[in-house]
């Protein structure tokens, strides 16, 4: 098998062809300033080493990958039952920003995945003082970093701009599936999506999710086993919205995208790997993050179905 270092290198060369075919996110206007041509990956292994190539360090808003550390949070805060009780635990095969399966399947969000199951998850977190504090501390030290900070004027450009999540908020609250008003699990779930990160901070989340919830560096159990297996799970089957099927076809890692361009995968007791380009394609996932992960998977073998050396 070839080398972590050249099966990077020859990612990145691959991916970069692909760049072309996407588009910036513009539907969250400050989104649009993203620059199409970037690309970066940063790739963890549990022993702890760190390999990295393009624009690794550049940062970036998470935004729905923020949905796994939302569902780990309300699972650590509110419980199993409670949250479960508000979102489901089945793909939609719809657009992330989709609200037309709450009407006419169940009134609960079919996942924590999509907005509408975030939103959701959200409203369980209310009854703490300074809920979106806590969702930092936990961001920060799954990241391993204290200086994450909130991208102010993504937040803002959110708020103003998410009339769509406005009205799935309202939609539930008026089903009384929200455990609090509807604006203010709209407010965190905005601020959940625009916490600004980079890909070294992705890669070190996603070898904790590797490593069973254990920081690898630390030997600190950050993550219940049980909240982990649940969050892995859904990264397989709903991590990559309606696009997750052919993902875990052709690459077949728990994986988990925003449309601010990441996308962080978690490979099973051996490496975390998160990759950026902010290009999307019509399903809203990173066009640049997603082939650096198809070549990474097939030069390394990582696919859970990889089959054993011939
Ligand atoms: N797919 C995403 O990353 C979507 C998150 C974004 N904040 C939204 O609400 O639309």
């Amino acid at each position: 098998m070839i080398s972590i270092e050249q099966a990077i290198d020859e990612a990145m060369r691959y991916a970069r062809t692909f760049l072309p075919e996407g588009k910036v996110a513009t539907y969250i206007p400050e989104l649009a300033h993203g620059d199409p041509g970037q690309l970066g990956v940063c790739l963890i292994t549990k022993d702890g080493t760190v390999y990295h190539d393009g624009d690794w360090q550049q940062e970036f808003t998470i935004q729905s990958i923020s949905k796994t550390i939302c569902l780990i949070f309300a699972l650590q805060t509110a419980g199993y039952e409670k949250v479960f009780s508000k979102v489901g635990v089945e793909p939609t095969g719809d657009a992330f920003n989709s609200i037309v399966k709450l009407e006419t399947k169940t009134l609960h969000p079919l996942n924590p995945m999509i907005n509408a199951g975030a939103i959701a998850t959200a409203s369980c977190c209310m009854d703490l003082e300074d809920p979106f504090g806590a969702f930092m501390d936990l961001t920060r030290r799954l990241c391993g970093r204290e200086s994450i900070q909130l991208n102010e004027s993504v937040y803002l450009s959110e708020k103003k701009s998410g009339m769509r999540n406005r009205s799935m908020a309202y939609l539930m609250q008026s089903d009384n599936i929200l455990e609090c008003d509807a604006e203010l699990a709209l407010d965190l779930y905005f601020r959940m999506c625009s916490v600004s990160v980079t890909t070294e901070d992705l890669a070190r989340y996603a070898v904790v999710l590797a490593n069973d919830g254990v920081d690898p560096a630390t030997g600190e159990r950050l993550v219940e086993n049980w909240i982990v297996r649940i969050v892995k799970t859904l990264m397989v089957t709903c991590g990559m919205y309606d696009g997750s099927g052919e993902f875990a076809m052709k690459v077949g890692i728990p994986a988990k995208s925003g449309v601010g361009g990441g996308i962080m995968a978690s490979v099973e007791d051996r490496m975390g790997i998160a990759a950026f380009g902010p290009a999307l394609d019509a399903k809203g996932n990173s066009v640049g993050a997603y082939r650096v992960l198809e070549y990474l998977s097939q030069a390394l073998r990582l696919h859970y179905f990889a089959g054993k050396d011939l």
